[in-house]
């Protein structure tokens, strides 16, 4: 007698069916939100992983597993997909999306973590049973275990092509970022292969959650013994506190109550610098001309009412507006916080002793924190920015009085959106009047940081500094 004849009868067979692990299912759930719907991962996961803690059998360290499985799969998206094809015996692009996502999830598994390759192929297969079906199950099956055949350094000599042949599409592939990123870094860094091969293994590196003391607020020993031991001290900024081990910010008091926020130290010290850049005359009126979602400008704003000075922060995005209003509430000093387009601003010329104008870009120096953009971005996004920057930047030179301080910032390192923009502007190239302004060397403004070359800009990296690429340029009107 067979197992098939011994079924009780009347009770339909059902081929097994198993349920996939839910950590795995809700990382594919992320990645086709990512994928279908341009999500932004930052943003979905921790909605899904809400959902999946409120209906319970969820613990921290299944959360900490499927952060860990979308935002790897994401960042190595480029590696993993070049080890694919490999094992797939058609054109990716011919392979339907659902089902890459569940391939690179697998292939994570297996090049990228310590699980073991067994329990990484047979959850993934069962995933793929529940998502996509038996047959593309067998598919899912057949292709992990070809690329359970090698490590990830195995695969990387069979897939990259070797440096001295093609040294960008070798780094391209080693360190999964898009081809012409790769080359707009270097661009931007300078050097040989040892400095951009650190930055680019820095981009995909998780970064630390830095947070910032206010000042007058809070302080950082109160963030130290909130966060319960966990913490480094900030590397630059006396305001930052960073949590280790990640952590949950949003638990801290001082943090819900507006006195402390989440920042990257570079987002610290930009605002630290224009504060601190001499300035002779009043000191009493501050502005921040792109302000949302308002980081800086609550830093601003704080080191404003010290001084006794008044921020005005302003931002073009209604819904970012009111993100700065809940950033900047319960400011100890004066400020106010309106809608406006900064290149059409609301305010008379000459009005303000300090500007910053942190002005929208490609965001090339903050890859590290959002995995999936790298794959978003377009070469030609880069010079799409350049005429609201330089739009930008003209009418904080006309905001700010004669004498008084522009910092003009960017998350991003590539020259088209910071020294060009800069040069164009005081030049008066690229469509409009020069205005009458000067250098101020911004490395002394930036204490005890080294490798910030030779001036009078500054260019932060996340390999030399641990922030995030952000860039500074210091301009003081002149006439
Ligand atoms: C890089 S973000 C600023 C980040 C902010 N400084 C912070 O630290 O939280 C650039 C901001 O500029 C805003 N923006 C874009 N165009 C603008 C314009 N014409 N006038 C004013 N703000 C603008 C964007 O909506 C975005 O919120």
């Amino acid at each position: 007698m067979n197992d098939r004849s011994r079924r009780p009868q009347g009770k339909p067979y059902r081929p097994r069916r198993p349920r996939p692990d839910a950590v795995r299912e809700l990382a594919y759930d992320a990645l086709r939100a990512v994928d279908e719907r341009d999500a932004y991962a930052n943003l979905v996961l921790p909605s899904l992983l809400r959902e999946a803690e409120r209906k319970g059998g969820f613990d921290r360290r299944d959360a900490a597993l499927a952060t860990e499985l979308v935002y790897g799969t994401l960042r190595r998206q480029g590696t993993y997909d070049a080890v694919l094809a490999a094992c797939v015996d058609r054109p990716l692009r011919e392979v339907d999306p659902p089902v890459l996502d569940v391939l690179a999830l697998g292939a994570h598994q297996l090049l990228g973590t310590r699980i073991p390759p067994h329990a990484a192929v047979s959850a993934t297969v069962d995933l793929a049973r529940a998502v996509l079906g038996e047959g593309r199950a067998k598919f899912v099956n057949a292709v992990l275990r070809k690329v359970a055949a090698h490590d990830l350094d195995g695969w990387l000599d069979r897939v990259a092509p070797p440096y001295d042949e093609d040294p960008e599409e070798h780094l391209a592939v080693v360190h999964s970022h898009p081809r012409w990123v790769v080359s707009a870094l270097w661009d931007a860094l300078g050097g040989g292969r040892a400095g951009i091969e650190e930055l680019l293994a820095a981009d995909n590196e998780r970064p630390e959650v830095t947070l910032v003391a206010r000042p007058g607020r809070a302080t950082t020993e109160e963030l130290v013994a909130a966060a319960g031991g966990e913490t480094l001290p900030g590397r630059w900024s006396p305001y930052a506190v960073r949590l280790t081990e990640g952590g949950d910010p949003a638990a801290l008091d001082a943090v819900r109550e507006g006195r402390a926020g989440v920042q990257d130290e570079g987002s610290q010290l930009v605002a630290l610098a224009l504060a601190d850049a001499p300035l002779d005359g009043p000191d009493a009126r501050w502005l921040d001309g792109c302000a949302g979602p308002g980081g800086k400008a609550a830093l601003l704003g704080a080191l404003a009412a010290r001084r006794g000075a008044a921020l005005l922060a302003s931002e073009k995005q209604p819904h970012r507006a009111r993100l700065v209003a809940r950033s900047l509430a319960g400011n100890p000093g004066p400020y106010q916080v309106v809608t406006a387009d900064g290149t059409r601003p609301a305010w008379r010329a000459e009005a303000f002793d300090r500007v910053l104008v942190d002005v929208p870009c490609s965001g090339l120096g903050a890859l590290r924190r959002r995995p999936e953009a790298r794959w978003r971005r377009r070469p030609e996004d880069v010079a799409a920015f350049a005429p609201l920057q330089r739009g930008l930047l003209r009418s904080a030179l006309r905001a700010v009085r004669v004498g008084g301080v522009v910092a003009y910032a960017t998350c991003s390192p590539h020259p088209a959106e910071t020294r060009v923009v800069v040069d164009d502007v005081l030049r008066g190239r690229a469509g409009g009047p020069a205005v009458p302004a000067e250098w101020i060397d911004a490395r002394p403004l930036l204490p005890g940081l080294p490798g910030l070359g030779d001036g009078p800009d500054v260019q932060l990296w996340p390999h030399r500094h641990g922030t995030d690429a952000m860039y500074l340029a210091l301009l003081r009107r002149t006439g």
